[in-house]
């Protein structure tokens, strides 16, 4: 074990197995957990070499192979725990997505919350055996934000009780799916529903793709793989063209809407239903974004422990990177923000699950905030730990750059978020439109509740306008940190509405006031999240008996609260002394920077990272890594062609 980093575990004024047991839940649940993970990380048939010393070929097939082994091992011991099953799949596919990704994370949940009785009884259990193995197929070359504009048809045939399945243009070909290249037999399609002659809007349909026995693809469909990406090599992102492809009436996921055999439409309590998936997937990106960030903060900040470079004092030995304020600086930040995402994430995923328990029973009344919440949370949180990902690897030098570091990878198999499941950007505006929603109720006297329950507050208590009030903050006292916060929530909303209410003034189309007022709307919703994120975090901390526990994630909460004013000093009065203030909590952060990061307890085969091995051993497994690289194979490659060089 190195001696560094041995001793920074010594130095630690909290004990990590508490704080692990708090993060999972309780001790049972942790060692759970390990016992899970050790039957990956024991297991033979997980034990292989890096994917980076593979062809994206290879590295797709080993990952099929990769998922049909979890299949049955999964089965073998009978782990059916969603959350054991997670654990599970995590350690085995490292940083990486699996090939059947699409099939558990969109394709059954699609099946669960949007098919009738009838239709989970079929379909279930061929889905949940592998026999229709899925994907979603929402997003086309033309569009994948706009999806009202959406081209590809279902029109229904009442003479044959069919639906006619057509992609018209090129751009209406299904394009980004994953699993839908080679893997997938199946595909909830998303497609405008043409019944009697009339355009009911975007609606979910059940297609086979490929046959069950030969996986050929069946008549009227034209699919293949997008190409190479930026990462994801794992998923057979695919494109889908499907002309007059035929499926019965049945085939339509009708537990909202629904069409009678004769062709008659029946509408769905929400058109909103059918994005359901969407908000689910969002809702779960919310702790993706911790996980992301939580290893990538493990990696930088183990590797800092170890790693010695240039000279404090002069004449003293080169000390560990660690304590250098500016690579504190870059890390515990990121280190908190990991800590706080990770506290959201569990509320987001706590809220996604009870709000939709109401929704099952027929109450959609929570669905608009959750939708914004999700959709705000979700670009928040991506955006964030995107960035902070690659902070943490340029904060490991050069060796950050080898992929070997595992930072790389987890950069392009994260850095997608952003992207899919609602382009960040539009997420924040479908945030805004809620949050002026809401800001308007309560300027007319209406009494929110949830998230947006401080607008009222801010209308009761100080009826002027909120950006006039003084910002006084107590820069040791998280409760006025978040009142801090929730201040500037308030003015950037009400900044964001009055810039509207101007535009419109100006006799202008909503629409293009709208657009006109993008950049307020997106500062308010990313400050309203901010504020979330804030207030949640000090909320977790009365929930901590363990005095030790609660004063290091104290001075966390008070870093992260304090770094995100100096982040956005413009909206909060620039304190003077916050800076100061940011100092000396680095300083406290210091002895506990390795231990907090241990105590996300990723093991190192999860991990996947030669610099951030608990053990600290670096530079000898650099050597091997390196050693294994398939270029180092033969000893001479390319001589013919020096050879050739030399001779002209
Ligand atoms: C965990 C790891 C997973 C790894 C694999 C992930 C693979 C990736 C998969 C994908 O990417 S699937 C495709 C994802 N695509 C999108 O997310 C598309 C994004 N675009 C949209 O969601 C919509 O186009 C839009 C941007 C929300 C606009 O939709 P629309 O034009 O219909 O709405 P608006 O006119 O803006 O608003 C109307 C009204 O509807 C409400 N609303 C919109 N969306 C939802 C929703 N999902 N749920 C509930 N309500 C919604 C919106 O708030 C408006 O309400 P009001 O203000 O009118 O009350
Ligand atoms: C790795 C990966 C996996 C994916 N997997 C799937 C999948 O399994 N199934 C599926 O259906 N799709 C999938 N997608 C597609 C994904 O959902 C879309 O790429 C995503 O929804 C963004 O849409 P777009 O590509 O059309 O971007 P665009 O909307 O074209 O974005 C381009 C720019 O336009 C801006 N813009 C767009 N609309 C507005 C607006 N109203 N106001 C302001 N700015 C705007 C955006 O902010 C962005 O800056 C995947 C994508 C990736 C990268």
């Amino acid at each position: 074990m190195n001696p560094d980093i041995c001793r920074e575990r010594e130095n630690a004024t909290f004990n990590t197995e508490t704080l692990t047991n708090m993060l999972d839940g309780s001790a049972e649940k942790t060692r759970r957990r390990r016992e899970i993970e050790s039957l990956v990380i024991n297991d033979p048939d997980f034990q292989h070499d890096d994917p980076n010393f593979m062809s994206r070929s290879e590295r797709y097939d080993a990952a099929v192979k990769k998922s049909s082994q979890m299949i049955m091992k999964l089965r073998d011991y009978g782990i059916s725990d969603p959350e054991e099953i997670y654990f599970y799949k995590r350690t085995a596919r490292r940083t990486f997505h699996e090939a059947f990704g699409l099939h558990y994370t969109m394709f059954l949940p699609t099946l669960y919350s949007q098919c009738t009785p009838e239709q989970q009884k079929k379909w279930l259990p061929l889905a949940e055996n592998f026999k229709a193995l899925g994907t979603y197929a929402q997003t086309e070359l033309g569009h994948g934000t706009h999806i009202r504009k959406l081209e590809t048809t279902a029109t229904y045939d009442p003479s044959t009780q069919e639906f006619v399945l057509n992609c018209p243009t090129v751009s209406s070909i299904k394009w980004w799916p994953g699993g839908l290249g080679k893997t997938s037999n199946h595909a909830i399609v998303l497609a405008q529903l043409y019944t009697l002659g009339k355009c009911h809007g975007l609606h979910a349909f059940i297609v086979p793709i490929r046959c069950m026995k030969t996986h050929q693809p069946l008549p009227g469909v034209t699919v293949g793989d997008i190409g190479p990406k930026f990462g994801f090599e794992e998923v057979d992102n695919g494109y889908l063209k499907l002309e007059n492809v035929r499926i019965p009436r049945e085939n339509m996921l009708m537990k909202y809407a629904q069409v009678e055999p004769d062709g008659s439409y029946l509408k769905p309590p929400s058109d909103k239903l059918t994005y359901g998936t969407m908000v689910f997937i969002r809702a779960m990106i919310v702790g993706e974004s911790a996980r992301a960030l939580s290893k990538s903060c493990t990696i930088a900040i183990r590797y800092s422990a170890v790693r010695h470079q240039s000279e404090l004092r002069p004449g003293e030995p080169e000390p560990q990177i660690l304590d250098y304020q500016a690579q504190q600086y870059k890390l515990f930040p990121l280190l908190a923000a990991a800590y706080a995402f990770t506290f959201v994430g569990q509320y987001m995923s706590d809220t996604y699950h009870r709000i939709t328990g109401h929704i099952n029973q027929g109450d959609f009344s929570q669905l608009p905030e959750l939708h914004a919440l999700a959709a705000g949370l979700k670009a928040f949180t991506t955006w964030t730990a995107n960035a902070g990902i690659e902070v943490c690897r340029m904060a490991c030098g050069g060796h950050g750059y080898l992929c070997c570091s595992g930072l790389p990878d987890i950069y392009v198999t994260f850095t997608p978020t952003c992207t899919y499941e609602g382009e960040n950007t539009v997420m924040m505006l479908q945030t805004a439109r809620f949050l002026v929603k809401c800001y308007r109720q309560a300027r007319e006297g209406q009494q929110l509740s949830g998230t947006v329950s401080y607008l009222n507050e801010q209308q009761r208590l100080q009826p002027q306008p909120v950006s006039s009030r003084p910002t006084v903050v107590n820069i040791n006292d998280l409760a006025s940190l978040v009142e801090a916060y929730k201040l500037r929530a308030a003015k950037l909303v009400e900044v964001a509405a009055k810039s509207l209410q101007g535009e419109l003034q100006r006799s202008i189309s909503q629409e293009d006031a709208w657009n006109n007022s993008s950049i307020e709307l997106v500062r308010a919703s990313d400050a309203h999240c901010h504020y979330v994120v804030v207030e949640l975090f000090a909320a977790k901390l009365s929930e901590i008996s363990d005095t030790a526990v609660h004063s290091v994630l104290n001075t966390l909460a008070l870093l992260y609260a304090l770094h995100g004013i100096t982040l956005n000093s413009g909206d909060f009065l620039q304190l003077s002394q916050i800076t100061q203030r940011i100092k000396a909590l680095l300083v406290e952060i210091r002895p506990n920077a390795v231990a907090l990061v241990d105590s996300f307890d990723y093991n190192d085969e999860m991990l996947n990272s030669v610099l951030g091995r608990y053990d600290g051993n670096v530079y000898e497994s650099m050597f091997e890594w390196a050693k294994r690289s398939p270029l180092n194979r033969t000893e001479v490659r390319s001589f013919i062609i020096f050879n050739i060089i030399q001779k002209k």
